[in-house]
């Protein structure tokens, strides 16, 4: 076998080779996975602007949040049940990540506990970054306990994921419904209804295992003030995770969000919302520098990452490519795709003539689309 050289090489290696159940589960978007689609292809619909004759003998990749220095402006973004991928799941994920000293995002939705993934983090507790995206559960007490488990463990930010009211329609899934496999436990949680819902193949109602345990367990019924409910819970830095207008932007200023994360949930809720990387520039407007802002959706390369800081992004997340990577070698696979995309990123800054992150910006962009009226 060729040597994978490339996000994508993983991700058709996984393709090949990954069993169908877990397949269907970790690649597929809603309905006709048009967003899916758009947040990768969306990506090449911009181009980087160049500079020379920079002097680009030391590149400085290094990026803050929240008191937080991390190695790469590359983060990972929380998706469920990764033991599916590798046995080590998110305990490897999580090893890797922390490794890169990059932020490693922890589903609730896991096959690992929270104590287990802070563990696995290290021992030093100021070094774990470590972020923990909360869904919350119709039963608040449930959710105030898995907040202060993520706090006693070292968990350094709340991501409360918005988007997800119910589970998108995802036709892999109806056709051939997602069982989680016996030997795997969603860890954060004790479910009473999880047994029942793991057991029945299809519903009446033509719901599949993901939508049924969500409809039972999620509150659909989220506000606002839920944002202002947890802060009011936790002092961790709370990030509101599934914006893409800038009416929404606005609003997470107003309630206190301490940050946003650009999403679609990787085209699996609402198709045809748009590409996060079309979104991101007027959230990062409506915001005006006041929290950062953060983008997932179709990161694939380097280069992805640094449009979307040039279009005002912190850092961005990958969802997918962690996956690919785990499956291809467990903590390995990670520390391959992560060394890939982190390589092809810093050349990137050189290339474009880019010493550090903070030189990133607009004037290193344009959009193909738009190209002729800047002219
Ligand atoms: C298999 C899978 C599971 C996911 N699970 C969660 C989850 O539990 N919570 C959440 O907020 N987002 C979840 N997401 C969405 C990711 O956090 C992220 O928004 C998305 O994967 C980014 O797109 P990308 O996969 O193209 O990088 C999941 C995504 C995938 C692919
Ligand atoms: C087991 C309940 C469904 C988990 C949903 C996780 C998720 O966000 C996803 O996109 O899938």
């Amino acid at each position: 076998m060729s040597k994978i050289a490339s996000v994508q090489d993983l991700e058709d290696h996984a393709k090949a080779n990954l069993d169908k159940n877990a397949l269907n589960y970790y690649s597929s978007g809603s309905q006709d996975m048009i967003t899916l689609q758009d947040n990768v292809n969306a990506f090449d619909r911009y181009q980087i602007r160049p500079r020379v004759l920079r002097n680009v003998s030391n590149v400085d990749t290094k990026v803050s949040a929240f008191g937080l220095t991390f190695d790469y402006p590359i983060f990972i973004a929380a998706s469920a049940m990764q033991k599916m991928a590798h046995p080590d799941g998110e305990l490897a994920s999580v090893r890797s990540a922390n490794k890169h000293n990059v932020c490693y995002s922890l589903s609730t939705i896991s096959t690992s506990s929270i104590e287990e993934v802070s563990e696995a983090a290290g021992q030093v507790t100021d070094n774990k970054k470590i972020w923990f995206q909360l869904y919350i559960y119709n039963d608040k007490h449930k959710t105030i306990d898995l907040i202060k488990r993520a706090e006693r463990a070292g968990f350094k930010a709340i991501i409360l994921t918005a988007d997800t009211p119910y589970i998108g329609r995802r036709l892999p899934d109806i056709r051939d419904p997602f069982m989680i496999p016996s030997h795997l436990k969603l860890k954060n949680i004790q479910t009473e209804k999880i047994g029942e819902a793991e057991t029945s193949t299809q519903s009446s109602e033509n719901a599949s295992w993901l939508a049924r345990y969500f409809k039972e367990n999620i509150n659909p019924g989220l506000t606002w003030d839920d944002v202002t409910w947890i802060k009011s819970v936790t002092s961790l830095p709370v990030l509101v995770k599934g914006v893409l207008t800038a009416e929404d932007a606005k609003l997470c200023l107003q309630y206190g969000a301490d940050g946003i994360i650009v999403s679609n949930h990787g085209g699996r809720q609402l198709d045809t919302a748009p590409a996060t990387i079309d979104a991101l520039p007027e959230v990062v407007r409506a915001v005006n520098g006041k929290i950062p802002v953060f983008l997932d959706g179709g990161v694939r390369r380097g280069t992805d990452a640094f449009k979307a800081l040039a279009l005002g992004a912190t850092a961005v997340f990958m969802g997918r490519p962690n996956l690919w990577g785990l499956f291809y070698d467990g903590e390995n696979g990670v520390d391959l795709m992560l060394d890939i995309v982190f390589e092809e990123f810093k050349l990137a800054m050189a290339l474009s003539g880019c010493a550090s992150v903070k030189d990133i910006n607009e004037s290193y962009i344009q959009d193909s689309r738009h190209i002729f009226s800047k002219l």
